[in-house]
């Protein structure tokens, strides 16, 4: 096991591709001794004599190879070595295998951070983190790396302790409220566009994020498959879903890109519903666009129709394709309806599945006033042996 403290455990720290360095953490107890086997610093001081925090440059090379490197050694603990040799994947693969000869295991670098956290939830953060789709995303992740989350749970932990069962079911419904939030920081909110054809679903979706992602003609039928474009909202992670224009049709190739277009509807977070300005039919909408759960109306090529009085609401809203009129107020629309609460920093805010189904079983054992339950849930949360980063 990389993690048993015991055993001395190495892992490339760097991502496989070219760059300038690539790291090698070694830990254990064995960490320095081994390092020395292979490393000779410029000053001949050994990193068993040197203090910790010291960085030397020496010469890295294994007694039956004939040549070695150049490299830098830091000694970041007693039991703690990191070695930056040149980058891309041969040096760093070399230095691994060196110490994998001296007896040392060799793991990934998602088994050396899991090692390293605190508690499991922490770890899952930790590596998360280069899945974050935005920056914030990444932020909001790094404060349950850092503990938020893990700690909102120890608090709760101590509620059912002091049998003040409600507050404990209380601060649970406000975790799972941020689930959802928490699911997205890795996957894309969905924003699908649909609406009859010709309506400008296509020129709308690339006024929003920014680039010409989809063939506009002046011609209904233009779009026929789903089309997919990522961008960020507010910081938010979206993926936007272009769609068939929804019609009767002949058309067996046009038919199947409406098949698609409304089997994209049920996988929404929101559903846009384009509405043609110049040609106001609303009752006569496709009934897969009557009552979505979340949908959003926009009346486009307002800029055809300027006589024409939207009223102000919330779920009707008015665009131009052209001239970019009513853009940004659709898009705080789309903000709003993702994430109406934006969570604060440092929010604790769970972030996969295993969380979130452990916190709804944990209040239905409160619910049904089984205290003990509960706390064994709750604690599993945390445990780090209850999750395995092995097939990472
Ligand atoms: N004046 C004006 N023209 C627009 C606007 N939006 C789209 N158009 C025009 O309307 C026509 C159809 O636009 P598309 O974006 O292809 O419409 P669509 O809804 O994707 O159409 P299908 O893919 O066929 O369903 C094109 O000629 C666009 O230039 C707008 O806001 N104002
Ligand atoms: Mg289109």
């Amino acid at each position: 096991m990389p993690n048993d403290r015991n055993k001395t455990f190495a892992a490339v720290l760097t991502p496989p591709a070219r760059g300038a360095i690539a790291t090698v953490g070694v830990r254990g107890k064995s960490a320095v001794a081994w390092s020395d086997r292979f490393f000779t610093s410029l000053s001949k001081k050994r990193l068993s004599e040197v203090e910790v925090g010291r960085v030397l440059v020496g010469h890295w090379q294994a007694p039956d190879e004939d040549l070695g490197e150049e490299l830098v050694v830091a000694k970041l603990g007693s039991d703690r070595v990191e070695i930056h040799c040149h980058g891309g994947v041969q040096a760093s693969r070399r230095i691994v295998r060196h110490l994998e000869s001296a007896g040392c295991e060799i793991g990934s670098w998602q088994q050396w951070i899991s090692g390293e956290a605190a508690d499991a939830i922490s770890s899952e953060a930790e590596l998360l983190i280069p899945e974050a789709a935005t920056e914030l995303a990444a932020l909001h992740l790094l404060d349950q790396a850092q503990g938020a989350l893990s700690q909102a749970i120890v608090t709760i932990i101590e509620a059912i302790d002091d049998s003040n069962f409600e507050i404990a079911q209380r601060r649970i419904k406000e975790l799972v409220r941020f689930s959802k939030f928490g699911l997205h920081l890795t996957r894309p909110w969905s924003v699908v566009l649909a609406g009859p054809p010709n309506v400008g679903k296509s020129s709308l979706l690339n006024k929003m994020i920014g680039y010409d992602r989809a063939i506009v003609l002046d011609m209904p039928g233009t779009t026929r498959d789903v089309l997919h474009a990522t961008t960020a909202l507010d910081g938010w992670p979206v993926q936007f879903s272009d769609t068939a224009g929804i019609r009767l049709s002949d058309d067996e190739l046009e038919q199947a890109g409406i098949t698609k277009a409304k089997a994209a509807l049920e996988k929404a977070d929101v559903v846009l519903v384009l509405h043609d300005a110049t040609n106001l039919r609303p009752h006569e909408l496709d009934e897969s666009l009557k009552q979505l759960p979340s949908a959003l109306h926009v009346v486009n090529k307002i800029d055809l129709a300027a006589e024409l009085k939207i009223p102000d609401s919330s779920e009707m809203l008015s665009t131009s394709a052209v001239t970019g009129q009513g853009v940004p107020q659709l898009i705080s629309a789309i903000v709003k309806h993702l994430v109406p609460i934006p969570p604060q920093v440092g929010q604790a805010i769970p972030f996969n599945k295993r969380q979130i189904e452990h916190l709804s079983d944990t209040l239905r054992l409160l619910q049904g006033q089984q205290a003990d339950a509960a706390r064994h849930k709750l604690n599993d949360l945390l445990s780090r042996t209850t999750i395995s980063h092995d097939n990472a």
